[in-house]
């Protein structure tokens, strides 16, 4: 029997979960689909233990899905060619331990060694996908890998059965009502509009929250625990614990545990609404047949704001692609355009924002827009799944 192919992941957690909620799903997928041995470098057991709860802070060296992690706790240390993977990849352009990368040039085969950068939608990242950087002194080469939503970058992280299981689940109304259930919501609170909430701590809350509190229509909000902390604790009049509820006007602000990630996607799926953030749970609500408002990682000199735009362009381009010439053109984009206008103002691009008046047009919009999720998906399965685009492009290289 041949050997499997082998790959090293290196991830630093840089802060919050996205970096090793990307690394650990991907290097699952690897494993699972692929049949590939990987062994993931990770800083932070602590952040990683709280999205996958198998996984011991303590231990140097753990199996854990069938992949092996081992805990990154310094740069240094002699490694030996024979310690190096096929594929080597780098996440968000992390400095590989020196004598790992002086390993990597003493192989005989020299490994294809990756950096895979973050999410956008701009239209740069298509130039620059898989563009060969030489390595100053040693015989190695390293590429960009770029995911994307165009054919022209590595797609996104997909898992084979995800949209499947999605189907079913979203299908299924005792499965769904016993997952809510699980997570303590009340008939009432299931029968309202389910609104997840997965945001930075500068978010607009307590005015979305008023804006609820006096609508029309009962909305149940559904917060992970440490998530909006301030907004959340002012409006319980309690610690924000887990569990914690409490219905003020028409809206119930209830404190969620921070579940796994499998959990996470069915919170996504069973929600009429999510509000995402950062780029893996962004990438999750895309996949979940359902509206979401992205709340964007914010940088200096809010160059957060261009690459807002640049998706929101691109996704409401697709969907109103996908509609033209039918009847209900003009309607549609009174329904991209309410999407559009509640995530500029939820990241603040626009300012003194009218939140009922944008709650309402949105709220009032959610049922074309999950229509018209598929659209949009469609358009991303063309580009095919991240993890299969980085293996054919290590095997294009070999
Ligand atoms: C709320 C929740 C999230 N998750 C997971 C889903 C994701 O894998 C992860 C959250 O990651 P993200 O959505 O990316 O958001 P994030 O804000 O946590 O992470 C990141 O955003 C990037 C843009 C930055 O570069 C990173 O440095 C990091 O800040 O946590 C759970 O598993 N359970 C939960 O209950």
């Amino acid at each position: 029997m041949s050997q499997p192919i082998t790959l090293a992941l290196f991830c630093k957690v840089v802060d919050n979960y996205g970096d090793i909620g990307i690394c650990w799903r991907l290097a699952r997928q690897l494993v699972r689909e692929h049949g590939i041995a990987v062994t993931l470098w990770v800083d932070d057991l602590d952040s990683f233990a709280r999205i996958c709860p198998q996984v011991d802070p303590l231990l140097a060296v753990q199996q854990v899905a069938g992949v092996s992690v081992y805990h990154w706790r310094d740069q240094e240390g002699t490694y030996y060619p024979e310690d190096v993977a096929d594929i080597v990849i780098e996440f968000f352009a992390v400095d590989i331990p020196p004598g790992y990368v002086t390993a990597m040039a003493q192989r005989q085969a020299k490994p294809v060694w990756l950096n895979l950068e973050g999410l956008t939608a701009e239209e740069w990242v298509e130039g620059c996908h898989m563009l060969p950087s030489m390595h100053p002194r040693l015989p190695l080469t390293k590429h960009f890998f770029f995911p994307g939503f165009t054919g022209k970058t590595g797609g996104l992280l997909r898992e084979a059965d995800l949209l499947d299981e999605r189907d079913q689940f979203q299908r299924d109304p005792a499965a769904l009502s016993a997952f809510l259930g699980g997570l303590g919501l009340s008939a009432a609170e299931q029968a309202a509009c389910k609104v997840s909430l997965f945001c930075y701590p500068h978010a607009p809350v307590a005015s979305l929250f008023d804006a609820w509190r006096q609508g029309g229509a009962p909305v149940a909000c559904l917060v992970p625990d440490g998530v909006a902390k301030d907004e959340v604790r002012a409006f319980l009049g309690t610690e924000p614990v887990r569990g914690a509820v409490c219905t003020r006007g028409m809206l119930t602000v209830r404190v969620l545990p921070f579940v796994p990630q499998a959990e996470y996607d069915r919170l996504l799926w069973a929600c009429d609404v999510n509000i995402v953030r950062g780029e893996d749970s962004f990438v999750r609500a895309q996949w979940a047949n359902r509206p979401f408002a992205w709340h964007i990682y914010p940088q200096d000199e809010n160059l957060h704001h261009k690459k807002l735009r640049a998706f929101l362009l691109r996704y409401g381009a697709a969907q109103l692609g996908a509609q033209a010439g039918t009847q209900s053109g003009a309607q549609s984009d009174n329904h991209a355009e309410a999407l559009e206008r509640f995530t500029l103002a939820f990241n603040g691009v626009e300012q003194n924002a009218d939140w009922p008046a944008l709650w309402q047009n949105l709220s009032g919009s959610l049922d074309q827009l999950a229509c018209r999720s598929a659209n949009w998906q469609n358009a991303l399965l063309a580009n095919g799944d991240l993890a299969a685009n980085v293996l054919a492009f290590a095997r294009s290289m070999r």
